[in-house]
């Protein structure tokens, strides 16, 4: 297996965040003026098979902050660290769907944490600058307004910049910015989602879907659809573009 290619990056992401973490506490707090923010760890999500934690730490690793609050509108915050490793759309620059999804896991987790139990119904995504990776982003979230079972989000993605003096800071200008509409379950619904804190914890005894599966089910899948959709040239357009897209980078 190659070696992670994110080292340098990844002590820049440690760097940053002892910027923020008050490493006085066990809890991993950040502490700024007005308010706590506390960590919340990928372990008190119990069996939750996330998809943003099965990315490994050379493609995309992040820490998750929430604030504890009260008496304001709680935020939460991601600091993360993207790779290199796969990480590409455009040759050369971090996937759209990858700053959209962290902009989604912090709206998301923000709605979760204020108590909402609410599914992403739509997701906006401006995306103002290009980004490269290995790159560190801080994504800052926030609820806009709630009416009913509506609540509305919105992130903004900042790069984590080293300045000429090897000071971490966070760019003024933006990345991307997302906003977002969550629906709260319907309570007649809300009984068939396991949510993490009533799943079984380890020794589950709901069968995990095997990778062996998974292949065996795409390629029933693929040729399914090869055979009603695809005319047979089109197999051979993504490869072909493809080696004329790297040929041209
Ligand atoms: C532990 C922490 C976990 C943190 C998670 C991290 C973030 C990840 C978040 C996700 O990835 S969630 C997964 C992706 N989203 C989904 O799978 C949701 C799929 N869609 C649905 O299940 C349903 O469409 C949905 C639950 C969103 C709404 O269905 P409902 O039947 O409950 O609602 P309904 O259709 O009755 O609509 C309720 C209201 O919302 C409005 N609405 C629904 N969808 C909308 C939409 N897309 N845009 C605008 N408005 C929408 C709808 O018009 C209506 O407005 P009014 O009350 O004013 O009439």
């Amino acid at each position: 297996m190659s070696a992670p290619q994110v080292g340098v990056h990844e002590s820049r992401t440690d760097a940053y965040l002892a910027l923020l973490v008050n490493n006085s506490s066990s809890d991993n707090n950040i502490s700024t003026s007005s308010r706590t923010v506390r960590e919340v760890s990928y372990q008190d999500w119990g069996r939750s098979a996330n998809f943003t934690r099965a990315q490994g730490a050379e493609r995309l690793d992040y820490r998750l902050f929430v604030s504890d609050d009260e008496t304001e509108h709680p935020t939460a915050h991601i600091v993360a660290q993207i790779g290199t490793d796969g990480t590409e759309g455009v040759p050369g620059f971090v996937h759209g769907g990858l700053t959209s999804t962290l902009a989604d896991t912090a709206m998301g987790n923000l709605a979760w944490h204020a108590g909402y139990k609410a599914f992403t119904a739509n997701l906006n995504v401006d995306f103002r600058a290009p980004l490269s990776p290995p790159a560190c982003v801080v994504v800052d979230a926030k609820i806009e307004k709630t009416e009913g079972r509506k609540v509305y989000l919105s992130a903004d993605v900042f790069e984590v910049q080293e300045m000429q003096d090897g000071t971490l800071a966070r760019s003024n200008d933006v990345v991307a910015e997302a906003t977002s509409l969550f629906i709260v379950m319907d309570k007649a619904k809300e009984t068939a989602v396991t949510t993490p804190d009533t799943a079984p914890q380890n020794g589950a005894s709901t069968p995990r879907v095997t990778n062996d599966d998974i292949r065996d089910h795409t390629s029933t899948c693929v040729a399914s659809v090869r055979e009603t959709l695809f005319s047979p040239g089109w197999s051979t357009i993504e490869k072909d573009y493809l080696k004329t897209v790297w040929a041209s980078t």
